[in-house]
């Protein structure tokens, strides 16, 4: 089975795909994914720099996050063209990372895509399990979590579809407003109401 795991930013989906991890499950993510494709001396680094900006580059030849960032969160255009070069790459390395863990045995793969309803992936997995919470503790918690102004924090939301949007195409919710023992509980009703083997 091939559940995935998605919600919007700081919604909560690292922390759920931790608990997952350490529950013993396979995770395929998608976040990971988008550092390791970037790395000094990649196609796709080397891409971004002709397309977006040679000073999105380090001098030590790395990704300049913040950079990237701020000028991807802040005018569709310049994000859209990032997605058309870094996307295909990641999908590709997920690709091959549910493969690889299928093929070693696992029943269930759990794929961890933030954008998997923003680039229409739900044909990647069989199950989604939606990690939503209100608005304000969304917003809250991603200027902590990042440091950013309100300002930055709603940028970065407005990027994305809203997460009571995502909802709807949900075949399970976890409401992750109350505390991490609550959000585990409703983690543990739905593996076991699927019957999610390791
Ligand atoms: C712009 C980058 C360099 C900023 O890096 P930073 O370390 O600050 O953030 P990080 O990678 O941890 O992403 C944090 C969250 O931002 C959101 N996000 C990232 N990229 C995008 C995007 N292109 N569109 C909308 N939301 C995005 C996701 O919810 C993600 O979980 C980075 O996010 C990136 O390379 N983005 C493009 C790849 C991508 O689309 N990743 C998201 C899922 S595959
Ligand atoms: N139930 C909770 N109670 C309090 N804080 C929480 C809870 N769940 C998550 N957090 C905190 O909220 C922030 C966002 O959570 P997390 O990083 O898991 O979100 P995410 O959906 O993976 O974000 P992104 O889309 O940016 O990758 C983190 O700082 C995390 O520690």
């Amino acid at each position: 089975m091939i559940i995935g795991l998605t919600g919007s930013i700081a919604t909560g989906k690292s922390t759920v795909s931790r608990m997952l991890k350490e529950k013993g499950y396979k995770i395929v993510d998608a976040d990971e994914i988008s550092r390791q494709v970037v790395e000094p001396g990649s196609t796709v680094l080397e891409e971004i720099a002709s397309v977006l900006g040679s000073d999105l580059i380090l001098p030590t030849g790395e990704l300049d996050r913040d950079k990237l960032g701020a000028l991807i969160f802040n005018d569709p255009l310049e994000r859209e063209k990032l997605n058309k070069i870094i996307h295909p790459a990641i999908r590709q390395e997920m690709v091959r990372q549910k493969e690889f863990w299928l093929e070693k045995g696992s029943h269930t793969v759990i794929m961890d895509i933030p954008l998997l309803f923003e680039s229409k992936l739900q044909s990647y997995v069989e199950k989604i399990i939606v990690v939503s919470v209100a608005p304000s503790i969304q917003r809250e918690r991603l200027m902590a979590r990042n440091n950013l102004s309100l300002e930055e924090a709603d940028a970065r939301i407005t990027s994305q579809l809203p997460v009571s949007e995502k909802e709807k195409g949900a075949d399970a919710v976890i409401n992750n407003d109350g505390t991490l023992e609550e959000t585990e509980r409703q983690l543990d009703a739905i593996l076991s109401k699927w019957n999610a083997k390791l």
